[in-house]
Protein backbone atom coordinates (compact mmCIF):
# COMPACT_ATOMS: atom_id res chain seq x y z
CA UNK A 1 0.00 0.00 0.00
CA UNK A 2 0.83 3.41 -0.90
CA UNK A 3 3.09 4.50 2.35
CA UNK A 4 1.73 1.66 3.96
CA UNK A 5 -1.63 2.22 6.48
CA UNK A 6 0.69 2.62 9.54
CA UNK A 7 2.63 5.28 8.54
CA UNK A 8 0.05 6.97 7.01
CA UNK A 9 -2.18 6.75 9.90
CA UNK A 10 1.36 8.50 11.98
CA UNK A 11 1.17 10.87 9.38
CA UNK A 12 -2.63 12.26 10.13
CA UNK A 13 -1.85 11.54 13.85
CA UNK A 14 1.01 13.70 13.89
CA UNK A 15 -0.60 16.62 12.39
CA UNK A 16 -3.45 16.56 15.01
CA UNK A 17 -0.47 16.09 17.52
CA UNK A 18 1.53 19.34 16.18
CA UNK A 19 -1.90 21.18 15.75
CA UNK A 20 -2.40 20.65 19.50
CA UNK A 21 1.84 21.05 20.53
CA UNK A 22 2.43 23.71 18.48
CA UNK A 23 -0.51 26.01 17.36
CA UNK A 24 0.27 29.22 15.37
CA UNK A 25 3.51 27.60 14.31
CA UNK A 26 2.08 24.80 12.33
CA UNK A 27 -0.35 26.99 10.79
CA UNK A 28 3.07 29.38 9.29
CA UNK A 29 4.38 26.21 8.51
CA UNK A 30 1.29 24.87 6.42
CA UNK A 31 1.31 28.59 4.80
CA UNK A 32 4.85 28.93 3.94
CA UNK A 33 4.74 25.34 2.43
CA UNK A 34 1.90 25.72 0.40
CA UNK A 35 3.34 29.46 -1.14
CA UNK A 36 6.74 27.76 -1.77
CA UNK A 37 5.33 24.90 -3.41
CA UNK A 38 3.75 27.08 -5.92
CA UNK A 39 6.31 29.20 -6.71
CA UNK A 40 8.33 26.23 -8.25
CA UNK A 41 5.84 26.07 -10.92
CA UNK A 42 5.69 29.49 -11.25
CA UNK A 43 9.26 30.22 -11.14
CA UNK A 44 9.30 27.76 -15.06
CA UNK A 45 6.52 29.52 -16.04
CA UNK A 46 7.60 33.50 -15.32
CA UNK A 47 11.24 32.08 -17.06
CA UNK A 48 9.12 31.07 -20.20
CA UNK A 49 7.69 34.71 -19.98
CA UNK A 50 10.75 36.60 -18.98
CA UNK A 51 12.63 34.80 -21.70
CA UNK A 52 10.33 35.76 -24.17
CA UNK A 53 9.92 39.28 -22.79
CA UNK A 54 13.88 40.08 -22.68
CA UNK A 55 14.03 38.88 -26.55
CA UNK A 56 11.24 41.17 -27.93
CA UNK A 57 12.05 44.09 -25.36
CA UNK A 58 15.61 43.60 -27.93
CA UNK A 59 13.25 44.43 -30.61
CA UNK A 60 10.96 47.09 -28.95
CA UNK A 61 8.59 45.74 -27.19
CA UNK A 62 9.23 46.96 -23.85
CA UNK A 63 7.16 45.16 -21.18
CA UNK A 64 9.81 44.12 -18.35
CA UNK A 65 7.19 42.77 -15.89
CA UNK A 66 7.96 39.10 -16.16
CA UNK A 67 11.34 39.73 -15.63
CA UNK A 68 10.50 41.43 -12.28
CA UNK A 69 8.45 38.80 -11.88
CA UNK A 70 10.63 36.22 -12.01
CA UNK A 71 13.32 37.93 -9.41
CA UNK A 72 10.45 38.15 -6.86
CA UNK A 73 9.37 34.58 -7.02
CA UNK A 74 13.63 34.03 -6.76
CA UNK A 75 13.48 36.07 -3.98
CA UNK A 76 10.66 34.63 -1.88
CA UNK A 77 13.14 31.05 -1.71
CA UNK A 78 15.96 32.97 0.29
CA UNK A 79 13.24 35.19 2.34
CA UNK A 80 11.34 31.67 2.62
CA UNK A 81 14.50 29.97 3.89
CA UNK A 82 14.88 32.13 6.63
CA UNK A 83 11.02 32.52 7.52
CA UNK A 84 11.39 28.90 7.75
CA UNK A 85 14.77 28.75 10.00
CA UNK A 86 12.72 30.14 12.65
CA UNK A 87 9.53 28.55 12.57
CA UNK A 88 11.78 25.12 13.02
CA UNK A 89 13.28 26.64 15.82
CA UNK A 90 9.75 27.59 17.21
CA UNK A 91 8.57 23.91 16.42
CA UNK A 92 11.07 22.03 18.00
CA UNK A 93 10.89 23.96 21.20
CA UNK A 94 7.19 23.78 21.86
CA UNK A 95 7.45 19.72 20.63
CA UNK A 96 10.42 19.02 22.67
CA UNK A 97 8.88 20.43 25.96
CA UNK A 98 5.06 19.18 25.10
CA UNK A 99 6.11 15.84 24.05
CA UNK A 100 8.71 15.31 26.59
CA UNK A 101 6.36 16.05 29.26
CA UNK A 102 3.63 13.67 27.85
CA UNK A 103 5.75 10.64 27.55
CA UNK A 104 7.06 11.09 31.05
CA UNK A 105 3.16 11.88 32.51
CA UNK A 106 2.33 8.74 30.49
CA UNK A 107 5.08 6.52 32.11
CA UNK A 108 4.77 8.00 35.49
CA UNK A 109 0.77 6.39 34.94
CA UNK A 110 1.14 3.18 32.97
CA UNK A 111 2.02 -0.13 35.75
CA UNK A 112 5.41 -1.37 35.66
CA UNK A 113 3.82 -5.09 35.29
CA UNK A 114 2.66 -3.05 31.47
CA UNK A 115 6.44 -1.29 31.38
CA UNK A 116 8.46 -4.58 32.02
CA UNK A 117 6.36 -6.46 29.05
CA UNK A 118 9.07 -6.85 26.38
CA UNK A 119 6.42 -5.25 23.75
CA UNK A 120 6.59 -2.40 25.68
CA UNK A 121 10.25 -1.99 25.79
CA UNK A 122 11.03 -2.22 22.69
CA UNK A 123 8.53 0.78 21.52
CA UNK A 124 10.01 2.08 24.70
CA UNK A 125 13.53 1.76 23.29
CA UNK A 126 12.58 2.90 19.79
CA UNK A 127 11.61 5.99 21.02
CA UNK A 128 14.11 6.88 23.02
CA UNK A 129 15.25 9.78 24.48
CA UNK A 130 14.33 12.29 22.40
CA UNK A 131 10.80 11.36 20.61
CA UNK A 132 9.94 14.22 19.70
CA UNK A 133 12.35 14.59 17.05
CA UNK A 134 10.66 11.61 14.90
CA UNK A 135 7.58 13.52 14.95
CA UNK A 136 9.11 16.69 13.38
CA UNK A 137 10.58 14.84 11.14
CA UNK A 138 7.62 12.98 9.81
CA UNK A 139 5.60 16.27 9.87
CA UNK A 140 8.06 18.04 7.90
CA UNK A 141 8.90 15.15 5.52
CA UNK A 142 5.25 14.91 4.89
CA UNK A 143 4.56 18.83 4.47
CA UNK A 144 7.59 18.24 1.72
CA UNK A 145 5.92 15.00 0.04
CA UNK A 146 2.47 17.26 0.14
CA UNK A 147 4.86 20.24 -1.19
CA UNK A 148 6.40 18.41 -4.07
CA UNK A 149 3.16 16.68 -4.96
CA UNK A 150 2.08 20.10 -5.72
CA UNK A 151 5.20 21.28 -7.76
CA UNK A 152 4.12 18.30 -9.68
CA UNK A 153 1.16 19.30 -10.56
CA UNK A 154 2.38 22.95 -11.35
CA UNK A 155 4.91 22.04 -13.76
CA UNK A 156 2.72 19.32 -15.38
CA UNK A 157 -0.21 22.40 -15.53
CA UNK A 158 2.94 24.58 -17.29
CA UNK A 159 4.05 21.72 -19.61
CA UNK A 160 0.71 21.42 -21.05
CA UNK A 161 0.63 25.26 -21.61
CA UNK A 162 3.59 24.30 -24.12
CA UNK A 163 2.59 21.26 -25.68
CA UNK A 164 -0.31 18.37 -24.60
CA UNK A 165 2.09 15.78 -25.30
CA UNK A 166 4.80 17.64 -23.37
CA UNK A 167 2.27 17.70 -20.24
CA UNK A 168 1.68 13.94 -20.77
CA UNK A 169 4.54 12.66 -20.74
CA UNK A 170 5.47 14.28 -17.99
CA UNK A 171 2.93 13.36 -15.95
CA UNK A 172 3.55 9.01 -17.22
CA UNK A 173 7.45 10.05 -15.96
CA UNK A 174 6.25 11.31 -12.65
CA UNK A 175 4.15 8.54 -11.88
CA UNK A 176 6.27 5.56 -13.21
CA UNK A 177 9.67 7.53 -10.80
CA UNK A 178 6.77 7.66 -7.88
CA UNK A 179 5.92 3.95 -8.03
CA UNK A 180 9.53 2.69 -8.29
CA UNK A 181 10.74 4.95 -5.46
CA UNK A 182 7.63 3.52 -3.05
CA UNK A 183 9.00 0.54 -3.56
CA UNK A 184 12.42 1.63 -3.08
CA UNK A 185 10.89 3.01 0.55
CA UNK A 186 8.42 0.08 1.01
CA UNK A 187 11.51 -2.23 1.48
CA UNK A 188 12.82 0.23 3.57
CA UNK A 189 9.78 0.08 6.33
CA UNK A 190 10.31 -3.18 6.18
CA UNK A 191 13.94 -3.15 7.32
CA UNK A 192 12.67 -0.19 10.43
CA UNK A 193 9.83 -3.07 11.74
CA UNK A 194 12.13 -6.25 11.80
CA UNK A 195 15.61 -5.18 13.31
CA UNK A 196 14.13 -3.73 16.76
CA UNK A 197 15.09 -7.24 18.94
CA UNK A 198 18.75 -6.86 17.51
CA UNK A 199 18.70 -2.89 18.15
CA UNK A 200 17.39 -3.20 21.67
CA UNK A 201 20.08 -6.10 22.38
CA UNK A 202 22.68 -3.85 20.81
CA UNK A 203 21.10 -0.90 23.31
CA UNK A 204 21.57 -2.59 26.06
CA UNK A 205 25.08 -3.83 25.67
CA UNK A 206 26.02 -0.08 25.19
CA UNK A 207 24.19 1.00 28.18
CA UNK A 208 26.07 -1.55 30.23
CA UNK A 209 29.43 -0.14 28.64
CA UNK A 210 28.60 3.16 29.98
CA UNK A 211 27.18 2.39 32.91
CA UNK A 212 29.30 4.01 36.02
CA UNK A 213 29.06 1.15 38.37
CA UNK A 214 29.43 -1.64 35.78
CA UNK A 215 32.67 -0.25 34.53
CA UNK A 216 33.97 -1.21 37.68
CA UNK A 217 33.03 -5.17 37.34
CA UNK A 218 33.57 -4.98 34.03
CA UNK A 219 37.47 -4.05 34.45
CA UNK A 220 37.61 -6.43 37.46
CA UNK A 221 36.02 -9.81 35.88
CA UNK A 222 37.53 -8.39 32.29
CA UNK A 223 34.23 -8.53 30.82
CA UNK A 224 34.77 -6.19 28.29
CA UNK A 225 35.14 -9.07 25.44
CA UNK A 226 32.40 -10.85 26.27
CA UNK A 227 30.12 -7.99 25.67
CA UNK A 228 31.94 -6.83 22.27
CA UNK A 229 31.39 -10.24 21.09
CA UNK A 230 27.86 -9.94 21.69
CA UNK A 231 27.67 -6.48 20.59
CA UNK A 232 29.51 -7.52 17.39
CA UNK A 233 26.84 -10.27 16.82
CA UNK A 234 24.26 -8.19 17.39
CA UNK A 235 25.11 -5.28 15.26
CA UNK A 236 26.32 -7.95 12.13
CA UNK A 237 22.97 -9.01 12.10
CA UNK A 238 20.96 -5.41 11.85
CA UNK A 239 23.99 -4.01 9.61
CA UNK A 240 23.08 -7.44 7.16
CA UNK A 241 19.83 -6.72 7.36
CA UNK A 242 20.15 -3.02 6.67
CA UNK A 243 22.88 -3.68 3.32
CA UNK A 244 20.18 -6.25 2.08
CA UNK A 245 17.33 -4.17 2.07
CA UNK A 246 19.16 -0.96 1.04
CA UNK A 247 20.80 -3.16 -2.18
CA UNK A 248 17.25 -4.52 -2.67
CA UNK A 249 16.04 -0.55 -2.47
CA UNK A 250 18.32 0.72 -4.72
CA UNK A 251 17.68 -1.29 -7.95
CA UNK A 252 14.28 0.46 -8.08
CA UNK A 253 15.95 3.89 -7.38
CA UNK A 254 18.56 3.65 -10.37
CA UNK A 255 15.28 2.53 -12.57
CA UNK A 256 13.74 5.87 -11.52
CA UNK A 257 16.66 7.71 -12.36
CA UNK A 258 16.94 5.87 -15.20
CA UNK A 259 13.54 7.16 -15.97
CA UNK A 260 14.05 10.65 -15.53
CA UNK A 261 16.80 11.20 -17.23
CA UNK A 262 15.43 9.54 -20.62
CA UNK A 263 12.18 11.82 -19.51
CA UNK A 264 14.58 14.66 -19.96
CA UNK A 265 16.36 13.91 -22.91
CA UNK A 266 12.88 13.03 -24.84
CA UNK A 267 11.59 16.60 -23.69
CA UNK A 268 14.76 18.22 -24.69
CA UNK A 269 14.98 17.16 -28.53
CA UNK A 270 11.20 17.27 -27.93
CA UNK A 271 11.27 21.28 -27.49
CA UNK A 272 14.31 21.81 -30.30
CA UNK A 273 12.22 20.20 -33.10
CA UNK A 274 8.99 22.26 -32.32
CA UNK A 275 11.19 25.08 -32.40
CA UNK A 276 13.05 24.39 -35.37
CA UNK A 277 9.36 24.10 -37.16
CA UNK A 278 8.62 27.25 -35.05
CA UNK A 279 5.62 26.11 -32.95
CA UNK A 280 6.94 27.39 -29.53
CA UNK A 281 8.79 30.66 -28.55
CA UNK A 282 12.41 30.04 -27.31
CA UNK A 283 11.35 31.24 -23.85
CA UNK A 284 9.61 27.62 -23.37
CA UNK A 285 12.20 25.77 -24.57
CA UNK A 286 14.21 27.45 -21.69
CA UNK A 287 12.00 26.78 -19.25
CA UNK A 288 11.98 22.84 -20.19
CA UNK A 289 15.21 22.98 -20.68
CA UNK A 290 15.58 24.87 -16.77
CA UNK A 291 13.32 22.27 -15.74
CA UNK A 292 14.55 19.16 -16.25
CA UNK A 293 17.02 19.99 -13.92
CA UNK A 294 13.85 20.80 -11.10
CA UNK A 295 12.16 17.58 -11.80
CA UNK A 296 15.48 15.50 -11.17
CA UNK A 297 15.89 17.45 -7.71
CA UNK A 298 12.29 16.92 -6.97
CA UNK A 299 12.96 12.80 -7.79
CA UNK A 300 15.56 12.80 -5.47
CA UNK A 301 13.97 15.40 -2.55
CA UNK A 302 11.01 12.61 -3.19
CA UNK A 303 13.28 9.45 -2.37
CA UNK A 304 14.63 11.22 0.79
CA UNK A 305 11.37 12.15 1.95
CA UNK A 306 9.81 9.57 1.40
CA UNK A 307 12.43 7.30 3.21
CA UNK A 308 12.65 9.50 6.02
CA UNK A 309 8.80 9.49 6.18
CA UNK A 310 8.97 5.53 6.36
CA UNK A 311 11.59 5.64 9.31
CA UNK A 312 10.32 8.61 11.37
CA UNK A 313 6.47 7.44 10.91
CA UNK A 314 7.32 3.89 12.37
CA UNK A 315 9.02 5.63 15.30
CA UNK A 316 6.23 8.20 15.61
CA UNK A 317 3.38 5.85 15.58
CA UNK A 318 5.44 4.30 18.32
CA UNK A 319 5.56 7.50 20.10
CA UNK A 320 1.86 7.80 19.61
CA UNK A 321 1.04 4.04 20.78
CA UNK A 322 2.63 4.72 24.27
CA UNK A 323 1.08 8.49 24.54
CA UNK A 324 -2.41 6.64 24.07
CA UNK A 325 -1.86 3.65 26.30
CA UNK A 326 -4.23 3.28 28.23
CA UNK A 327 -3.12 3.07 31.68
CA UNK A 328 -5.77 1.73 34.19
CA UNK A 329 -8.48 3.50 35.50
CA UNK A 330 -7.79 4.67 38.73
CA UNK A 331 -10.61 4.63 41.37
CA UNK A 332 -10.85 7.77 43.64
CA UNK A 333 -12.45 7.04 46.52
CA UNK A 334 -9.82 5.51 49.68
CA UNK A 335 -10.93 4.61 53.44
CA UNK A 336 -8.72 5.69 56.22
CA UNK A 337 -8.01 3.36 58.81
CA UNK A 338 -4.37 1.87 58.25
CA UNK A 339 -3.49 -2.04 57.65
CA UNK A 340 -2.03 -3.94 55.26
CA UNK A 341 -3.98 -6.64 54.00
CA UNK A 342 -3.14 -9.71 51.95
CA UNK A 343 -5.92 -12.13 51.48
CA UNK A 344 -5.41 -15.64 49.73
CA UNK A 345 -3.19 -14.04 47.32
CA UNK A 346 -0.65 -15.84 44.88
CA UNK A 347 1.04 -14.07 42.49
CA UNK A 348 3.38 -15.06 39.14
CA UNK A 349 5.60 -12.46 37.52
CA UNK A 350 4.66 -12.16 33.57
CA UNK A 351 5.60 -14.23 31.59
CA UNK A 352 6.71 -16.83 33.45
CA UNK A 353 5.28 -19.72 34.83
CA UNK A 354 7.15 -19.31 38.40
CA UNK A 355 5.08 -19.29 41.60
CA UNK A 356 6.51 -16.69 43.67
CA UNK A 357 3.77 -16.23 46.05
CA UNK A 358 1.80 -18.90 47.05
CA UNK A 359 -1.63 -18.48 48.57
CA UNK A 360 -0.15 -15.90 50.93
CA UNK A 361 -2.92 -14.46 53.76
CA UNK A 362 -1.38 -11.98 56.49
CA UNK A 363 -2.47 -8.33 57.99
CA UNK A 364 0.04 -5.83 58.76
CA UNK A 365 -1.04 -3.41 61.32
CA UNK A 366 0.17 0.17 61.61
CA UNK A 367 2.39 1.06 64.50
CA UNK A 368 4.33 -1.70 64.75
CA UNK A 369 7.19 -2.85 62.92
CA UNK A 370 7.12 -6.24 60.64
CA UNK A 371 10.34 -7.90 59.70
CA UNK A 372 10.11 -10.83 56.59
CA UNK A 373 12.95 -12.73 56.59
CA UNK A 374 13.95 -15.49 54.16
CA UNK A 375 16.22 -16.99 52.41
CA UNK A 376 17.24 -15.65 48.74
CA UNK A 377 14.74 -15.90 46.18
CA UNK A 378 12.00 -16.61 48.78
CA UNK A 379 9.64 -13.67 47.69
CA UNK A 380 10.71 -11.32 49.93
CA UNK A 381 10.88 -8.06 47.89
CA UNK A 382 7.88 -9.82 45.57
CA UNK A 383 6.03 -9.03 48.60
CA UNK A 384 6.46 -5.05 48.82
CA UNK A 385 5.99 -4.43 45.08
CA UNK A 386 2.71 -6.12 45.07
CA UNK A 387 2.36 -3.86 48.01
CA UNK A 388 3.54 -1.15 46.54
CA UNK A 389 0.53 -1.71 43.97
CA UNK A 390 3.41 -2.33 40.90
CA UNK A 391 1.96 -5.72 40.11
CA UNK A 392 -1.45 -6.88 40.20
CA UNK A 393 -2.34 -10.38 41.89
CA UNK A 394 -2.45 -13.24 39.82
CA UNK A 395 -5.20 -14.44 42.49
CA UNK A 396 -6.69 -13.17 45.93
CA UNK A 397 -5.75 -9.29 46.92
CA UNK A 398 -3.52 -7.01 48.71
CA UNK A 399 -5.52 -4.22 50.09
CA UNK A 400 -3.77 -0.57 51.67
CA UNK A 401 -6.57 0.74 54.08
CA UNK A 402 -9.47 -1.43 52.24
CA UNK A 403 -8.24 -0.21 48.72
CA UNK A 404 -6.04 -2.18 45.95
CA UNK A 405 -2.90 -0.08 45.73
CA UNK A 406 -3.48 -0.91 42.18
CA UNK A 407 -6.45 1.31 42.02
CA UNK A 408 -4.71 4.05 44.26
CA UNK A 409 -3.69 7.57 42.85
CA UNK A 410 -0.47 8.60 42.87
CA UNK A 411 -1.23 10.92 45.55
CA UNK A 412 -2.87 8.30 48.19
CA UNK A 413 -0.34 5.86 47.35
CA UNK A 414 2.30 8.30 48.61
CA UNK A 415 0.21 9.45 51.43
CA UNK A 416 0.59 5.38 52.26
CA UNK A 417 4.17 3.91 52.04
CA UNK A 418 7.36 5.49 51.51
CA UNK A 419 9.66 2.35 50.47
CA UNK A 420 13.32 2.24 50.17
CA UNK A 421 14.55 -0.38 47.95
CA UNK A 422 17.81 -2.53 47.47
CA UNK A 423 18.91 -0.54 44.70
CA UNK A 424 17.35 2.80 45.64
CA UNK A 425 18.66 6.19 43.80
CA UNK A 426 20.20 9.16 45.02
CA UNK A 427 20.49 11.78 42.89
CA UNK A 428 23.31 14.78 41.49
CA UNK A 429 21.29 17.36 43.14
CA UNK A 430 21.40 18.88 46.81
CA UNK A 431 21.04 16.65 49.18
CA UNK A 432 17.88 18.42 50.32
CA UNK A 433 16.69 18.42 47.00
CA UNK A 434 17.42 14.42 47.75
CA UNK A 435 15.59 14.03 51.16
CA UNK A 436 12.47 16.60 49.93
CA UNK A 437 12.54 16.48 46.07
CA UNK A 438 11.48 19.76 45.23
CA UNK A 439 9.31 19.83 48.54
CA UNK A 440 10.35 23.16 51.09
CA UNK A 441 10.68 21.82 54.90
CA UNK A 442 13.45 22.35 57.33
CA UNK A 443 15.11 18.53 57.11
CA UNK A 444 17.84 19.10 60.00
CA UNK A 445 16.29 16.44 62.44
CA UNK A 446 15.89 14.19 59.70
CA UNK A 447 19.29 14.77 58.68
CA UNK A 448 20.86 14.58 62.21
CA UNK A 449 18.75 11.37 62.97
CA UNK A 450 20.16 9.81 59.88
CA UNK A 451 23.75 10.98 61.14
CA UNK A 452 24.26 13.25 58.05
CA UNK A 453 24.33 16.32 59.58
CA UNK A 454 27.71 16.84 59.29
CA UNK A 455 26.90 17.77 55.37
CA UNK A 456 24.92 20.96 54.82
CA UNK A 457 21.53 20.47 53.15
CA UNK A 458 22.72 22.78 50.29
CA UNK A 459 25.63 20.67 49.50
CA UNK A 460 25.51 19.11 45.85
CA UNK A 461 26.09 15.53 45.61
CA UNK A 462 28.25 14.32 42.08
CA UNK A 463 30.28 16.45 40.38
CA UNK A 464 28.12 18.33 38.62
CA UNK A 465 29.31 21.26 40.70
CA UNK A 466 32.47 21.98 41.80
CA UNK A 467 31.96 21.97 45.57
CA UNK A 468 30.20 18.39 45.10
CA UNK A 469 30.82 15.52 47.00
CA UNK A 470 30.94 12.02 46.95
CA UNK A 471 28.80 9.94 49.76
CA UNK A 472 29.83 6.63 51.04
CA UNK A 473 27.90 3.61 50.12
CA UNK A 474 26.37 3.96 54.02
CA UNK A 475 26.05 7.46 53.59
CA UNK A 476 24.34 7.02 50.64
CA UNK A 477 22.05 4.53 52.28
CA UNK A 478 21.11 6.46 55.37
CA UNK A 479 20.23 9.88 52.62
CA UNK A 480 17.78 7.53 50.60
CA UNK A 481 15.84 6.28 54.22
CA UNK A 482 16.45 9.58 55.19
CA UNK A 483 13.73 10.67 52.09
CA UNK A 484 11.41 8.18 53.08
CA UNK A 485 11.03 8.68 57.41
CA UNK A 486 10.74 12.96 55.75
CA UNK A 487 7.63 11.85 53.97
CA UNK A 488 4.01 11.70 56.45
CA UNK A 489 3.56 8.40 54.76
CA UNK A 490 1.46 5.64 56.95
CA UNK A 491 4.11 3.11 56.09
CA UNK A 492 7.46 3.43 56.15
CA UNK A 493 9.71 0.04 54.01
CA UNK A 494 12.46 -0.73 54.11
CA UNK A 495 13.65 -3.68 51.20
CA UNK A 496 17.11 -4.13 52.27
CA UNK A 497 18.65 -1.22 51.84
CA UNK A 498 21.22 -1.18 54.13
CA UNK A 499 22.74 -4.61 52.78
CA UNK A 500 26.15 -2.34 52.27
CA UNK A 501 26.79 -1.44 55.84
CA UNK A 502 28.43 -3.31 58.01
CA UNK A 503 26.26 -5.03 60.62
CA UNK A 504 26.98 -3.31 62.98
CA UNK A 505 26.46 -0.02 61.56
CA UNK A 506 22.92 -0.75 60.61
CA UNK A 507 21.86 -2.46 64.23
CA UNK A 508 22.88 1.42 65.33
CA UNK A 509 20.97 2.95 62.35
CA UNK A 510 18.01 0.78 63.24
CA UNK A 511 18.00 1.34 67.00
CA UNK A 512 18.80 5.39 66.03
CA UNK A 513 15.50 5.41 64.72
CA UNK A 514 13.21 2.64 65.82
CA UNK A 515 11.11 4.85 67.72
CA UNK A 516 10.27 6.55 64.82
CA UNK A 517 9.53 3.20 62.63
CA UNK A 518 6.91 2.34 65.61
CA UNK A 519 4.82 5.59 65.51
CA UNK A 520 4.66 5.22 61.66
CA UNK A 521 4.50 1.47 61.40
CA UNK A 522 7.17 -0.12 59.29
CA UNK A 523 7.91 -3.49 57.30
CA UNK A 524 11.63 -4.04 57.28
CA UNK A 525 13.33 -7.04 54.36
CA UNK A 526 16.32 -7.92 56.04
CA UNK A 527 18.82 -11.32 55.92
CA UNK A 528 20.74 -9.95 59.25
CA UNK A 529 18.32 -11.97 61.82
CA UNK A 530 20.01 -10.03 64.50
CA UNK A 531 17.42 -6.83 63.74
CA UNK A 532 14.14 -8.94 63.91
CA UNK A 533 15.19 -8.48 67.67
CA UNK A 534 13.84 -5.15 66.99
CA UNK A 535 10.69 -5.89 65.76
CA UNK A 536 6.88 -6.61 67.07
CA UNK A 537 6.95 -9.12 64.51
CA UNK A 538 8.58 -11.70 62.16
CA UNK A 539 7.51 -13.05 59.30
CA UNK A 540 9.50 -16.37 58.27
CA UNK A 541 8.56 -16.46 54.11
CA UNK A 542 9.87 -19.90 52.00
CA UNK A 543 8.82 -20.37 48.47
CA UNK A 544 6.23 -17.89 48.38
CA UNK A 545 4.82 -18.72 51.50
CA UNK A 546 4.37 -17.72 55.37
CA UNK A 547 6.05 -20.55 57.32
CA UNK A 548 6.35 -19.08 60.94
CA UNK A 549 5.13 -16.06 62.74
CA UNK A 550 5.63 -14.38 66.18
CA UNK A 551 8.08 -12.12 67.88
CA UNK A 552 11.58 -13.09 68.16
CA UNK A 553 11.66 -14.70 71.54
CA UNK A 554 8.44 -16.84 70.50
CA UNK A 555 10.34 -18.22 67.26
CA UNK A 556 13.36 -18.86 69.42
CA UNK A 557 11.46 -20.68 71.61
CA UNK A 558 9.59 -23.10 69.08
CA UNK A 559 13.09 -24.07 67.65
CA UNK A 560 11.56 -23.92 64.23
CA UNK A 561 13.80 -22.61 60.93
CA UNK A 562 13.80 -19.18 62.35
CA UNK A 563 15.48 -20.12 65.73
CA UNK A 564 17.72 -22.78 63.13
CA UNK A 565 18.83 -19.86 60.92
CA UNK A 566 19.47 -17.00 64.08
CA UNK A 567 21.52 -20.11 65.88
CA UNK A 568 23.68 -20.42 62.77
CA UNK A 569 24.11 -16.27 61.63
CA UNK A 570 25.08 -15.89 65.44
CA UNK A 571 27.66 -18.93 65.49
CA UNK A 572 29.24 -17.29 61.78
CA UNK A 573 29.14 -13.68 63.65
CA UNK A 574 30.90 -15.34 66.54
CA UNK A 575 33.62 -17.15 64.59
CA UNK A 576 33.82 -14.47 62.55
CA UNK A 577 34.62 -12.06 65.45
CA UNK A 578 36.60 -14.93 67.82
CA UNK A 579 39.47 -15.31 64.18
N1 LIG B 1 10.75 -9.12 37.35
C1 LIG B 1 10.77 -10.46 37.55
N2 LIG B 1 10.35 -11.32 36.58
C2 LIG B 1 10.35 -12.65 36.78
N3 LIG B 1 10.72 -13.26 37.92
C3 LIG B 1 11.16 -12.46 38.94
C4 LIG B 1 11.21 -11.04 38.80
N4 LIG B 1 11.68 -10.52 39.97
C5 LIG B 1 11.91 -11.59 40.79
N5 LIG B 1 11.58 -12.74 40.16
C6 LIG B 1 11.65 -14.09 40.75
O1 LIG B 1 10.76 -14.14 41.86
C7 LIG B 1 11.32 -14.93 42.90
C8 LIG B 1 11.28 -14.14 44.21
O2 LIG B 1 12.12 -13.00 44.08
P1 LIG B 1 12.22 -11.89 45.22
O3 LIG B 1 13.08 -10.81 44.67
O4 LIG B 1 10.87 -11.54 45.71
O5 LIG B 1 12.99 -12.73 46.34
P2 LIG B 1 13.64 -12.22 47.69
O6 LIG B 1 13.11 -13.09 48.76
O7 LIG B 1 13.46 -10.74 47.86
O8 LIG B 1 15.16 -12.57 47.40
P3 LIG B 1 16.51 -11.86 47.88
O9 LIG B 1 16.66 -12.12 49.32
O10 LIG B 1 17.54 -12.59 47.08
O11 LIG B 1 16.41 -10.41 47.52
C9 LIG B 1 12.71 -15.33 42.45
O12 LIG B 1 12.64 -16.64 41.99
C10 LIG B 1 13.01 -14.38 41.32
O13 LIG B 1 13.81 -15.01 40.36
Amino acid sequence: MFLGGVVMKAILNTYKLVRKHAGSTYIFILIESLITALVSPAIIYATAMAVDSILNYVHGERNLFPVILLILLFAWGEVSKFIRNILDIKLEQKLELNLNMAVMNKLDKISLEEIEKSGFQDKLNKVKDRPHMAVIELFNSSIAIAAIAVKVVGVAFVFFTISAYLGLAYIISAALDVFFSFKAVNNMNKMFENTTHNEREMENILRILKDKNAIYEIKVFQMKSLFLKKFKKYSEAVFDERLKTTIASQKYLLLSSFINIIWMGLAILFVILKLMQRAISVGSLTAVITSASTTLDMAEDFVYEASSVANSGYIAETLLYILNYDEKSVKEQFNSGAKIIFENLSFKYPQSENIVLDDLSLEIDKNKVTAIVGENGAGKSTIIKLIAGLYKPSSGSVKINGTEPYYLSKRELADSLAIVYQDFQNYELSIKDNVLLGDEKDISSDLSLMELDKYDANTNLGKLEDDGVYLSGGESQRLAIARAISKSSDFLIFDEPTASMDPMMEAKMYEGIIKVLKMRGAIIITHRLVLSKLADEVLVIDKGRIIERGTHETLMEKGGKYAKMFTEQAAWYKEAKNE
